[in-house]
């Protein structure tokens, strides 16, 4: 008997290239007996969901505005409405039939608050992201120019990719799977940029594959 398969949700909040990666490796040997079952997306803009929409995937735009017009624009207020979106979006999530074995952060560019992360634990749903960063170097957005930065600046000589677990630290997750890339002289941003993005695409796919293998259907 054909074993039951893993589901994937896809969380996203741009381009989508690493989502292509998965939707093309899904079912295949790189990824197998696995299919993405929804992709959810905190921006509207996103191409990411075009991407799903032709891949037949089901999307949802989770818009943040809704709850921050719920409170006032000040510190508290601000904390408030994130808690309540996190807690939304853990409710949407574990609301999907078939609910997520894991959830991938593929450029999900939102901390997520322990509101989203404790539910989802207590399910015994996993979650994790990838970052264009080697483990305990250059956490949160931007990472990839500040390598760049720091190899003209402090001649670092590589920087790296990693898919790791998710934790309420940001980027400071257990490393699933790590990817060193090196620094070159004289390379431009956006050829960097290139060579990590194709180290990305490789890496989420090993990445999720390395998580699945630890999860008994
Ligand atoms: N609790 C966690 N949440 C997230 C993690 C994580 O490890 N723990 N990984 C990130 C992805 N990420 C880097 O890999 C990352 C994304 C975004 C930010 C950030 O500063 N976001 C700002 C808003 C930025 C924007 O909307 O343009 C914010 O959330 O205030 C840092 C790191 C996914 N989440
Ligand atoms: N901190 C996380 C982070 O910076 N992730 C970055 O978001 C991009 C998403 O690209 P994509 O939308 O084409 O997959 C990825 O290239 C990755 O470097």
């Amino acid at each position: 008997m054909s074993q039951s398969p893993y589901n994937l949700v896809v969380l996203i909040s741009g381009n989508g290239s690493n989502l292509q990666a998965l939707i093309d490796a899904s079912g295949t040997p790189a990824l197998p007996n696995t299919r993405i079952t929804h992709v959810i997306s905190n921006r509207k803009a996103a191409y990411g969901l075009e991407r799903a929409a032709k891949a037949s995937i089901p999307t949802t735009y989770h818009n943040l505005v809704p709850f921050k017009r719920k409170h006032p624009q000040t510190e508290a207020g601000t904390t408030a409405a994130r808690t309540e979106y996190d807690a939304s979006l853990a409710a949407l999530i574990l609301g999907l039939e078939p609910r997520p074995d894991v959830i991938v952060c593929a450029g999900w560019m939102h901390i997520l608050t322990p509101d989203f992360l404790n539910p989802i634990a207590a399910a015994g749903v996993k979650v994790i992201n990838l970052h264009p960063a080697l483990p305990g170097e250059f956490a949160g957005a931007g990472a990839i120019e500040r390598a760049w930065e720091a190899g003209r600046s402090e001649g670092l000589k590589r920087t790296g990719v990693m898919i790791h677990e998710v934790i309420a630290e940001v980027d400071a997750g257990e490393a699933i799977v790590t990817r060193e890339v090196e620094l070159r002289e004289g390379e431009s941003l956006d050829e960097l940029e290139t060579r990590i993005h194709e180290v990305e695409h490789g890496l989420i796919v090993e990445g999720t594959r390395r998580t699945l293998e630890g999860i008994k259907k």
